[in-house]
């Protein structure tokens, strides 16, 4: 019967010895396999019967290019497109790989591979493809299964992104988020946490760009008393304090090279040692990554490892920039001026629909972040209920040092400059926040970086280390370091 026939997979590579080891393997985890030698062969396979994944080849001639890989995976993504395709690429053609990936290829791997790990992304990567409510789920479905609190949005690329959160927050498999700056990286993490059995226990958040390389150890995996000279007590480190959580590492495109080997080997092994103790710790931890920046190129121009891209990007999400979903716009920019109005305690505001379609028109490279920024500014500083094009348009135009601008009547800050504006409200949120940097910055929606420049121009405080204040690495470094908006 169809319904309880073993999944199928089809692999497709000239190579025999492939094949059969390939097929071993596959019969050996429970699944039936077809071969085929040759795009002609397998087109005609898939055609003849159902197949639940591909694994495929990149070159079937002299050629190794990979274009004939290319060109059959656009074959196949055009004729079954809710079919995944695991490609197969040589070690160190990285950058082809990218390409299948950017073509719609799920995932890839490097031959020779490893046979528990190919194992593992061959399940996953079933798991994420299957049917039930993927691909045309509505928002409403997605919610009724999952808590997706505080993702706002309803694009089909969003709904992509939250189904596979939802079908892999409950696993163990490490997930790599992409995406530009602002973007929801962060709040994906969160809710991969929240959607897994761990939620009970912490989600540990660490900038990777904000670790010195001299404290990572010791931040990672803690310390004993007098393993150094300020080592005056026991310290934990995040990955003990992830224990049995999930360990959130941001940036992670920014890590050095010598650190990159150390937390390779607690992904490998699941023990780490802190730094002056004689024995090894356990460390069960769920691993969530993040960066704005192309961890396949990096891997390609030799500053990230191989090894360790592997260990991060079992499942690989994407998060699509907000110009590229851009119908999600007005639900947000309301969903936002509420909560904003809110945080402020003003009354709630409106947004005309002219004003909606304006933002839904402008390229929001800091993405959401830089929305929010724009929907603050603009409520504190128009002193209507009903926010305009108009008093966007003045904003943007006085924040770029333009004339004047909408700063007519306003909320509490009649009389002042928009610097001013932006003095006080880093003041008030420093003393609400106790001056806890991290806090503050997300209050705001800043980055610390950004936040720090803020300080040091307003002359409020000095900019502390970034290591250790606040003890939350998150949010240290934004948009600034990779060119972002700001
Ligand atoms: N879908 C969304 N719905 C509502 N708010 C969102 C959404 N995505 C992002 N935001 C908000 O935008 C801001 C930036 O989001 P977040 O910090 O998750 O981005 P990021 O991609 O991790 O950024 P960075 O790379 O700079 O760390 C946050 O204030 C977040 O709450």
């Amino acid at each position: 019967m169809e319904s309880t026939r073993k999944q199928r997979i089809l692999i497709i590579d000239d190579d025999s010895a492939v094949q059969v080891s390939l097929a071993l393997l596959l019969k050996q985890s429970g699944y039936d396999t077809l071969c085929a030698d040759d795009p002609r062969q397998a087109l005609a396979l898939l055609a003849q019967q159902p197949v639940d994944l591909v694994l495929q080849d990149m070159n079937f001639s002299l050629q190794t290019s990979g274009e004939e890989g290319l060109q059959l995976l656009a074959a196949i993504r055009a004729e079954y497109p809710a079919l995944p395709v695991l490609l197969m690429t040589a070690w160190g053609s990285i950058a082809l790989a990218v390409r299948g990936m950017q073509a719609g290829a799920a995932n890839f791997f490097t031959k020779p591979w490893d046979n528990t790990q190919l194992a593992e992304l061959i399940r996953t990567t079933l798991e994420a493809a299957a049917p039930a409510p993927a691909g045309s789920a509505s928002r409403q479905a997605l919610d009724a299964q999952f808590d997706f609190g505080g993702i706002i949005g309803e694009h089909p690329r969003l709904l992509k992104v939250l189904t596979t959160i939802g079908q892999v927050a409950n696993t163990r498999a490490p997930v790599l988020i992409l995406g530009e700056s602002g973007c929801g990286k962060e709040l994906v993490a969160d809710a991969i946490h929240r959607n897994s059995a761990r939620s009970g226990k912490a989600i540990v958040k660490i900038n990777m760009g904000a670790i010195t390389p001299t404290l990572f150890e010791s931040e990672m995996f803690g310390h004993v008393r007098g393993a150094f000279t300020d080592a005056k007590t026991d310290r934990k480190g995040h990955v003990a304090t992830a224990h049995e959580g999930t360990l959130f590492l941001d940036e992670i495109g920014e890590l050095n090279r010598s650190d990159q080997v150390k937390l390779l080997r607690v992904l490998q092994d699941q023990t780490y040692q802190p730094v002056g103790a004689s024995r090894s710790e356990k460390a069960d931890v769920r691993v969530v990554s993040a960066t704005n920046r192309e961890l396949a190129e990096l891997v390609a121009s030799g500053e990230f490892r191989e090894d360790l891209f592997y260990r991060l990007n079992l499942i690989t999400i994407r998060l699509p920039p907000l110009r590229e979903r851009r119908s999600d716009i007005p639900l947000l920019a309301r969903h936002i001026i509420g909560e904003v109005a809110a945080s402020y305690g003003l009354p709630s505001a409106t947004i005309a629909p002219q004003a909606l379609e304006w933002l839904s028109a402008q390229p929001w490279p800091g993405n959401i972040r830089q929305l929010k920024q724009t929907l603050e500014r603009t409520l504190l500083l128009v002193g209507r209920s009903e926010l305009r094009q108009a008093d966007f348009v003045a904003v943007e135009q006085h924040e770029h040092g333009g004339g004047p601008g909408a700063a007519g009547a306003r909320l509490g800050v009649d009389g002042m400059t928009l610097e001013q504006v932006e003095r006080h409200m880093i003041a008030h949120a420093l003393e609400q926040h106790q001056g806890n940097i991290s806090r503050v910055a997300k209050a705001l929606g800043l980055s610390r970086t950004a936040l720090y420049r803020r300080l040091e121009r307003h002359g409020l405080g000095s900019a502390p280390d970034s290591a250790t204040d606040g003890g939350n690495l998150a949010h240290a470094d934004g948009g600034a370091r990779s060119g972002g908006w700001r």
